[in-house]
């Protein structure tokens, strides 16, 4: 399924992204991330080097204060095993009580019937952002029309690849920042759902949020890949890159469509 975006997508000005990168470093926002076993080191080196800072804990009696007291929750499937299976719930409930943003990333559900199930059931909380690749765009809806029911509640739907698109009810986005070697390290897709959270919790424009969060990510991994021999050194370079980033970085490279 290809997301039809809009006659009316949007530019980013480079002062907007920068400006909430800023308030992100300055309000070192609060990210639980129930995220898999393979993305978790990654993930919270990655939250911590934009300037958020991260949680993990999946245990059943901890993760609904965790969550409370966040300000953003993050739902990635990738390792869904029944311990995640009962602290997400616990955490959404958690989070929503407490009118924090919630981004659901739902990691190989093109490879799962069961995984499949689980986050469609998910969507029936409303997430705020899914954010998620392709194959898995097309495995999460039953159709085109799906998919618009779910933007029209409010969620923003981020599809990331190449390029990258951000769909919501407001604006929506085509992002062409990033570069490939960002597909040859794991968890770059998992990490950048946590950018995605930590922007959120900042920015209550999910659409803006989303597509800024995005777009330093994949700037930062134009930077990485330039400093990088391979993907052996791509992943440091990523975190020095997103833990330098400057207005100007962004006002050289930032390319929307
Ligand atoms: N060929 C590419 N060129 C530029 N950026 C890419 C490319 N492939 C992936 N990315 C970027 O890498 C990140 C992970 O995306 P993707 O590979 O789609 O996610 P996932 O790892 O969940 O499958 C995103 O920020 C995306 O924009
Ligand atoms: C390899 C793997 N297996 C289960 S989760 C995971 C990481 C997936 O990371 P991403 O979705 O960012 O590519
Ligand atoms: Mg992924």
């Amino acid at each position: 399924m290809t997301l039809s975006i809009a006659a009316a997508t949007q530019g980013l000005p480079p002062e907007t992204v920068f400006a909430l990168l800023e308030r992100v470093r300055r309000k070192s926002p609060r990210v639980h991330a129930i995220t898999n076993a393979v993305a978790q080191t990654f993930t919270a080196n990655v939250l911590l080097a934009l300037g958020a800072v991260p949680s993990m804990t999946l245990a059943p009696e901890e993760v609904a204060g965790f969550a409370a007291s966040a300000d953003a929750l993050l739902v990635n499937l990738g390792t869904l095993d029944e311990t995640r299976r009962q602290a997400i719930p616990l955490a959404v409930a958690a989070a929503q009580e407490a009118g924090r943003p919630v981004c659901l990333d739902p990691v190989f559900i093109d490879r799962s019937k069961p995984r499949r199930l689980f986050a469609r059931e998910l969507l029936g909380i409303m997430p705020d952002v899914v954010r998620l690749n392709g194959a898995e765009l097309d495995a999460l809806f039953q159709g085109r029309a799906e998919a618009d029911a779910l933007i029209a509640g409010g969620t923003v739907l981020a599809v990331t690849g190449q390029e990258d698109k951000v769909e919501s009810l407001g604006e929506d986005f085509r992002l062409l920042n990033g570069h490939a070697l960002m597909s040859r390290v794991t968890a770059t897709g998992c990490a950048g759902g946590a950018v995605l959270a930590a922007f959120a919790a900042v920015e209550s424009d999910r659409a803006l949020a989303a597509a800024t969060g995005l777009s330093v990510f994949n700037i930062a991994g134009e930077i990485a890949a330039e400093r990088a021999g391979g993907p052996g050194t791509f992943v440091p370079e990523l975190l020095d890159a997103l833990y330098g980033l400057s207005l100007r970085d962004i006002e050289i490279r930032l390319k929307t469509a």
